[in-house]
């Protein structure tokens, strides 16, 4: 990727050039055509700039082609090509002309004539959208960038009365205002304008956009100049806010390593490694529930060593010393098994994406929910209208044609294609897969050999384009006949129940499993799924990825009615995008993405049924915890 080398609003020639290049091609000319509102169109320019490694705003990429017509126009107006003027005017003159020439002709004369003298205005200007947009934003009264105010003149779309003195040597031309109520005279020139702008066109012409080129450029400066201020104290705000937390930091890393040496001074069984701890198996990090304080042999735990606070994030965000990390709150007791979850969570709050007001619709997260057939109509709704409710901004459910109208009739904000028994339900599903940012599969999904066979081909699609999947439900039922079809896909979860998980565990080890040793079983499974990331719901939720035991024990409700699975997982399906996108970005590289989007998805599970039952009680259903969602996830992630 090539480095934006300018900042703020100054564009480099590269960056020009390239812009152009975009802007000519020849989709984007024809989409600018004749269009009015044209900001998808700059949206689409600025991703493509984007891709090319410069990063502008659409409406800086707007504002500098806009910049550039003007340049151009005045330049091929005044005819400055034959006196080899023209380049100093419009830098980028050729290009400007290669590209503009195959458009419908526009009228530079009309264009800066209606611009300087404000004659005309509004009189069959050839306006492509921008500058259609533009004047549409003067007349709605917006404010015009400091650098704009000049070029507005050229724009005006209707008449403003306003007279222009222009001074050129000694000759005083007096441009008088007009308008639509104009009687005799602005009737004579609406009658001969071409006449009148030739005379105008002569000698003064030249002189006149000189002098009004050296304002524009003027002022075009000034503005780059308080802009370029702007940035470099916004930048200076930044760093000092990031030495103070840097301060905090250095300060909390104090106090953990002294309370740490304290704490392992001191002779404790629970952070030494279990003798008895059969080899190969997974540590086991419980969180907040008993088994923490039990200290049951699949407990392994290490010693941790002092540590300031940089020690122990870097040890955070390095996949061998993480044990370390976590066994610090075991040797601290139970009080600060709080302390763990806490770090656990704080890693979930900072894959959340922050809302602003820069994003688009979509960005945050578009979901597929496969599943919904005759049967089970409730169970894709939960999951699809929990996804939305966490934070993605579509959720699609793809169903069968008997379930859709009953889906769509409970909730107008999902979207549903009715595809899933439809004989091309794998190309219809196929053609939404590029959009998608998260699938899951299953819930309400029924049995029925067709639809299986469809859900295995799309989870194929899926993963060929590196999309998280998340498998409940149903989708289980597939994954025990094939387990193939999601073995070793690090970005697939599994999230059984323990009827689920009994079935797979079976169908892949050919033998009764364990139950009283649920940790060793989750982990067994996992790593012979080729370390797939499983989630055994329950008492405990249990999440591993083979390596590591997580168990999440937030407190939930004695309270199990049907459908807090598919809350799970749709809930899953947004945070796994999450999660991994930050984990692309580089923000961690300890935690399996798909582990954290797994504890993320338990916790606002297990808070969503604790909140319900409070109010409803034995009533609660899984309608009354969706709810709940809003709350529960600002209680745990956003506190
Ligand atoms: N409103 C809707 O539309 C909803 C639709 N849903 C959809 O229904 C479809 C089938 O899903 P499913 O879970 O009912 O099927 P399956 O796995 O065969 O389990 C059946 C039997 O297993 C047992 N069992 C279950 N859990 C257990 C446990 N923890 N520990 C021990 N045993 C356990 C239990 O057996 P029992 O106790 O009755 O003998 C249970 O009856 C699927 O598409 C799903 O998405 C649901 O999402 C709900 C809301
Ligand atoms: N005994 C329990 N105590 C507390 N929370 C539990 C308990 N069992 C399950 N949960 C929570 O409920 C959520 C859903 O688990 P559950 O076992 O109900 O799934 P499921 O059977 O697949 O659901 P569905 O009815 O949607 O098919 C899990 O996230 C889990 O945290």
């Amino acid at each position: 990727m090539q480095v934006n080398t300018t900042r703020g609003f100054l564009w480099s020639d590269v960056e020009t050039r390239t812009l152009l290049n975009i802007w000519g091609e020849q989709d984007i000319q024809t989409a600018l055509d004749g269009n009015f509102r044209n900001s998808f169109v700059y949206r689409d320019v600025s991703r493509r700039l984007g891709a090319m490694g410069f990063e502008r705003t659409p409406e800086q990429c707007r504002v500098r082609i806009k910049s550039l017509k003007r340049q151009y126009l005045l330049a091929k107006e005044g005819n400055l090509r034959n006196n080899g003027q023209y380049h100093k005017i419009c830098k980028f003159y050729d290009t400007m002309e290669r590209i503009l020439s195959n458009r419908p002709a526009l009228d530079p004369q009309e264009f800066i004539e209606s611009g300087v003298g404000g004659e005309e205005a509004g009189d069959g200007l050839e306006e492509d959208g921008d500058d259609a947009q533009d004047a549409y934003s003067e007349c709605a009264g917006e404010c015009p960038l400091p650098a704009e105010t000049e070029v507005k003149l050229e724009y005006p779309t209707i008449p403003i009365p306003i007279p222009v003195k222009v001074t050129v040597g000694n000759n005083s031309t007096s441009v008088r205002p007009q308008n639509s109520s104009h009687s005799a005279s602005s009737n004579l020139s609406a009658r001969a304008p071409k006449r009148q702008r030739k005379r105008r066109a002569n000698f003064p012409m030249e002189k006149l956009m000189e002098q009004f080129l050296e304002q524009s450029a003027q002022a075009e400066e000034n503005f780059y100049r308080v802009e370029e201020q702007r940035l470099q104290a916004e930048d200076r705000r930044r760093e000092a806010e990031h030495a103070r937390e840097l301060h905090m930091l250095q300060m909390l890393g104090q106090m953990f390593s002294s309370i740490s040496s304290t704490s392992t001074s001191r002779p404790n069984s629970a952070t030494t490694p279990s003798k008895n701890a059969p080899p190969g198996r997974a540590t086991v990090f419980a969180t907040a529930g008993p088994t923490c304080t039990r200290g049951q042999s699949s407990h392994f735990r290490r010693p941790s060593p002092p540590a300031d606070c940089f020690t122990q994030q870097s040890q955070l965000l390095n996949p061998d010393s993480q044990p370390l990390v976590f066994e610090r709150y075991y040797s601290l007791g139970s009080a600060s098994h709080r302390g763990m979850d806490d770090d656990i969570l704080s890693l979930v709050k900072s894959i959340i994406p922050p809302l602003t007001s820069k994003k688009h619709k979509g960005e945050d997260g578009r979901i597929g929910i496969i599943g919904g057939c005759q049967d089970y109509t409730g169970a894709p709704y939960f999951a699809a209208i929990s996804a939305l409710k966490v934070g993605a901004d579509l959720s699609h459910v793809f169903c069968t044609k008997d379930a859709a109208t009953v889906i769509k009739s409970y909730s107008p904000e999902l979207i549903v294609h009715p595809v899933l028994d439809s004989p091309n339900a794998v190309e219809e599903i196929e053609k939404w897969l590029p959009r998608l940012h998260g699938l899951v599969v299953g819930p309400g999904l029924g049995r029925d050999n067709h639809l299986l066979k469809t859900a295995k081909e799309v989870i194929e699609r899926t993963k060929a384009r590196d999309i998280p999947i998340v498998i409940d439900a149903d989708g289980l039922w597939l994954v025990t006949q094939q387990p193939s079809v999601i073995e070793g896909y690090q970005k697939g979860i599994l999230t059984p129940n323990f009827m689920e998980f009994t079935r797979l565990y079976e169908a892949l080890h050919h033998e009764p499993m364990d139950s009283s040793d649920p940790q060793h079983c989750v982990s067994e499974l996992s790593g012979a799924m080729g370390n797939v990331t499983v989630v055994l719901k329950g008492e405990q939720d249990l999440i591993t990825d083979g390596t590591k035991v997580f168990s999440c024990s937030i407190e939930g409700s004695g309270r199990r009615c049907g459908g807090q699975g598919d809350l799970l997982s749709g809930s899953m399906g947004v945070l796994a995008h999450w999660a991994h996108s930050a984990s692309a970005a580089g923000m961690f590289r300890s935690v399996n993405p798909s582990v954290l989007a797994a504890y993320g998805a338990c916790s606002l599970t297990r808070q969503c049924n604790s909140q319900a039952f409070q109010r409803y009680g034995r009533s609660t259903t899984t309608s009354d915890m969706i709810q709940e969602i809003g709350s529960a996830f600002k209680k745990l992630f956003e506190s």
